[in-house]
């Protein structure tokens, strides 16, 4: 039994070719072991998005591969592929990304009936992640009528309701102000520790990096450096002040605060 969640092997991926090639990835290797809650920062262009792609499979790499508990991802194919998108991660996006001519309920809900969920147990998930993430309120409402934290509140019901084993987060405090960020990023790390979800959490905001168990920073497609929060003891200002140390070697500048 392989313990590891994901096995990330010498991954590679450029963009285009001859003197037009980007190399987003160069070589680029981790492992994730279940129930981790892992923070990935680096500078805009280091291909932070881009490894996030190939791990959800809507990238092909150039080169390397992506071992999912010991399996090849790109040698899923057929409905094990539909049912790793559909049911086995779930994303969260900066811009939310719900359905505007959906109500919240119905945006949270429509996973469930692509994915044949009875309605009692579909109904039983939604008033349990309605009761967590505190969107009772707006549940009825359009996309339209919520303020960004509410629409990325009910976006994370949506990204969990078929129970995911890994979570990918690009970015999904960057619309948001420094409260919301903070009410996400609570709701987040709860559902890691309650639920033991893996979560992936591409990030330019140190405040929302503090919660992670563990950071790779990138750098030109590699791994430039790791930060691991000391867990029982260290407080997440103690390891907020750390994460912008590396930041600000990596000549990202920090603005965050806590
Ligand atoms: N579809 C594409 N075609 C060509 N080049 C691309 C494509 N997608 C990304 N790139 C390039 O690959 C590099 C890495 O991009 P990527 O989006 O992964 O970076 P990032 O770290 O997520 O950046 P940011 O923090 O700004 O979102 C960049 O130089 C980008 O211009």
């Amino acid at each position: 039994m392989d313990q590891k969640i994901l096995d990330v092997q010498s991954l590679h991926k450029h963009y285009g070719k001859g003197d037009n090639i980007t190399k987003a990835l160069n070589g680029l290797s981790f492992q994730v072991l279940p129930g981790e809650f892992l923070g990935i920062m680096g500078s805009s262009g280091s291909g932070k998005t881009t490894l996030l792609n190939c791990i959800a499979t809507t990238v092909q790499p150039t080169e390397g591969r992506i071992l999912l508990k010991g399996e090849n991802l790109s040698e899923f194919k057929g409905r094990k592929l539909a049912a790793y998108r559909g049911n086995r991660i779930g994303y969260l996006f900066q811009n939310f990304e719900l359905l505007d001519n959906l109500t919240g309920m119905e945006n949270i809900m429509l996973p469930l009936s692509i994915h044949n969920i009875p309605e009692n147990e579909g109904k039983a998930r939604l008033k349990e992640l309605a009761d967590y993430l505190e969107i009772r309120d707006v549940l009825n409402k359009f996309p339209g009528q919520m303020s960004g934290g509410q629409k990325q509140r009910v976006a994370a019901a949506r990204a969990l309701i078929l129970r995911p084993e890994i979570v990918l987060a690009d970015e999904p405090t960057g619309a948001l102000d420094s409260k919301n960020a903070r009410t996400l990023m609570d709701k987040l790390s709860g559902l890691n520790e309650e639920y033991g979800t893996t979560i992936l959490l591409v990030t330019h905001d140190s405040n929302a990096a503090s919660y992670c168990s563990r950071i790779l920073f990138i750098q030109d497609g590699v791994i430039f450096h790791e930060l691991r929060r000391r867990i029982p003891d260290e407080s997440r200002q103690g390891f907020y002040e750390r994460i912008i140390d590396v930041m600000a070697q990596l000549g990202g500048g920090n603005a965050n605060v806590l």
